[in-house]
């Protein structure tokens, strides 16, 4: 097996997936839920899947067939009641308050809104939205953003790039701070004294702060105490004392930061209405369970709620709305999703469904020994729907030695400005970086072992041109939005399909052109044809000579010549 592929990608290849339901309201459930939730074992299980392809054979669909029909129209003609279960619960317990949701017609959730104020949103902010050049909603955005202000909690998929982000700020800022609907001078006063009312959280530091200042911008200038941002790497007690002057009402951090706070007691999100986790597939990784956990077990919960008394988890969130978004979705977020939020629906760009019609036993996560065929069938379909459609895709053969001479010659042949090359290993980056900028190409490196204010200075320099090719790991794959970026190059291959389709999405953002070109050794080229199956898209070979690429795919060079 070739030194840079991980046994990951391996194992994944060869599983199949099984779904469990959960058996809400049941204490022994909770019990399961932490097991679950916490086990390694699960993670590294969990085969790439999106939910589409989990929901597609589902007892409901097949009870409605008619129905699935139109939903592939883009539209879905039944409504979704007040979750039952939720209802029941809550007043089993007699809770003080319950959430009740609002039906959401989706019939009348409208797809490919033309525009913002035709989702429900507040006008100051459609104002603000309009300044700042947002004028159309994007498919995702016009599926959750009238699905949250229902109520609802919700998975949202939708590929790289989309517009995902917005999709949950937005209902956010409908109903958080002053640019939300009927703000009036009292909320002011008042406003000075609640409680945090939105918790978004990001695997890194770079993707918490674009999502803050993507929120700064909205609300302008003169209410950017409103948001506040608790990252690592960053002085902690100025943060704890931001937070007491301030008084945000929404925080955006990483989880370690956020946890850390709030265990030391100067975070205060009882009162939370919105927990947002974006990328939420990593965050429910390994390295982030505890944090994560903390967060889930904390946010909205009503003061007076014993963890360990209660004999439902979801009374005591029963006031917050739990958004999970990723591009990727696999069986740990639906499993996740069941467990911590209430009833969530699964919103992606052309769809709206409940995430408990996905029928139980469609799919198999555990079982290491079924068929490779459904499987590879359904990982095939669950990355598709990841990547930007207008992305092409080209692999190139090289010795090791080479790679970055390649990644030279590759960037001058389809004359890149833009460039994010990825490698595996923090130790290898400062030497390709050396290699570039002794031919004359500006380059920088960016990791974890940097600095917070290395990496915000690197990102400045690449965004604004600087820095040509930015050479980093897996760090920079999730969630970074630099709508220049024109190439992704991957120095070394990416651990899986998920791996490869974070990282690609890097460039062709919001309907933009975009290449990405794996560089590898002639040894490696079986993983990239697995990619290549997996991910439902073709990546032909190619080189670089005189100065261009060229497909040296006879296959690839044929259908081309077909187009
Ligand atoms: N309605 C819109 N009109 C114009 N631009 C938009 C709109 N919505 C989002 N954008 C822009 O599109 C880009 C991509 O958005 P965003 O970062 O939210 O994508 P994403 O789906 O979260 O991607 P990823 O999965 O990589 O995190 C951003 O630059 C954002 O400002």
């Amino acid at each position: 097996m070739p030194s840079l592929v991980s046994p990951r990608l391996l194992f994944l290849v060869g599983e199949t997936i099984h779904l469990k339901k959960l058996s809400r309201g049941s204490s022994s459930a909770l019990c399961q839920r932490s097991v679950r939730f916490f086990s390694r074992v699960d993670r590294d299980k969990n085969a790439p899947l999106t939910l589409a392809n989990l929901g597609f054979n589902t007892e409901f669909e097949t009870t409605t067939k008619n129905k699935r029909n139109k939903l592939e129209n883009v539209k879905v003609n039944y409504p979704i009641e007040a979750p039952k279960s939720r209802e029941k619960v809550a007043t089993s317990n007699k809770s003080r308050v319950v959430r009740v949701k609002k039906t959401l017609e989706i019939e009348s959730a409208p797809f490919a809104a033309k525009s913002f104020s035709e989702l429900g949103l507040p006008p100051p902010l459609i104002e603000r939205l309009e300044r700042e050049g947002f004028n159309v909603p994007t498919d995702v955005q016009s599926a959750a953003i009238p699905t949250i202000l229902k109520n609802h909690d919700a998975v949202i998929q939708s590929y790289t790039g989309s517009g995902k982000t917005l999709a949950y700020v937005l209902p956010i800022l409908s109903e958080v701070g002053p640019l939300k609907n009927n703000y009036s001078s009292a909320d002011k006063e008042t406003g000075k004294k609640t409680e945090i009312e939105a918790v978004v959280v990001a695997p890194s530091r770079e993707l918490a702060m674009q999502i803050v200042r993507e929120v700064e911008k909205l609300l302008g200038p003169e209410n950017k105490r409103v948001v506040q941002q608790l990252v690592g790497g960053a002085n902690r007690s100025r943060q704890e004392e931001a937070l007491k002057k301030n008084k945000p009402l929404i925080v955006v951090g990483t989880p370690g930061r956020i946890a850390e706070i709030s265990a030391a007691g100067k975070l205060h999100t009882h009162g939370c209405r919105f927990l947002v986790l974006d990328e939420v597939d990593e965050l429910l990784s390994f390295n982030f369970r505890q944090d994560i956990h903390r967060i889930l077990e904390h946010v909205g919960r009503r003061s007076g709620a014993d963890p360990q008394g209660q004999k439902n988890s979801l009374v005591r969130w029963a006031d917050r709305r739990t958004i999970m978004v990723s591009a990727t979705v696999p069986f740990s977020v639906v499993r996740a999703a069941r467990s911590w939020a209430c009833d969530p629906l699964l919103v992606q760009a052309k769809s709206v469904i409940p995430l408990e019609s996905l029928a139980p036993g469609t799919v198999n996560l555990s079982s290491p020994t079924s068929s490779s065929n459904s499987d590879s069938n359904l990982q095939h379909q669950a990355t598709v729907q990841s990547l930007p459609p207008a992305l092409k895709h080209y692999y190139c053969v090289t010795r090791l030695q080479h790679k970055v001479d390649t990644l030279r010659r590759c960037v001058h042949a389809l004359n890149a400005q833009s460039v994010i090359a990825f490698m595996n290993h923090t130790r290898q980056l400062k030497d390709a970086v050396f290699k570039l900028e002794a031919r004359g190409m500006k380059a920088a490196e960016l990791h974890g072992d940097l600095g917070k204010l290395g990496r915000s200075t690197i990102l400045k320099k690449f965004k604004s041109g600087e820095v040509r090719v930015l050479v980093t790991n897996e760090l920079a794959a999730r969630g970074l939005d630099v709508p220049e970026c024109d190439l992704v190059v991957n120095l070394d291959l990416p651990t899986d399909s998920i791996h490869y389709a974070h990282r690609a999405g890097r460039t062709g953002r919001l309907g933009r052109k975009g290449t990405v070109v794996t560089i590898c050794e002639e040894r490696e080229v079986f993983v990239v044809k697995k990619l290549q199956k997996q991910l439902g898209v073709p990546i032909p070979a190619c080189d670089f000579t005189e100065g261009k690429l060229i497909v040296t795919d006879k296959e690839e060079k044929h259908a081309e010549a077909l187009r």
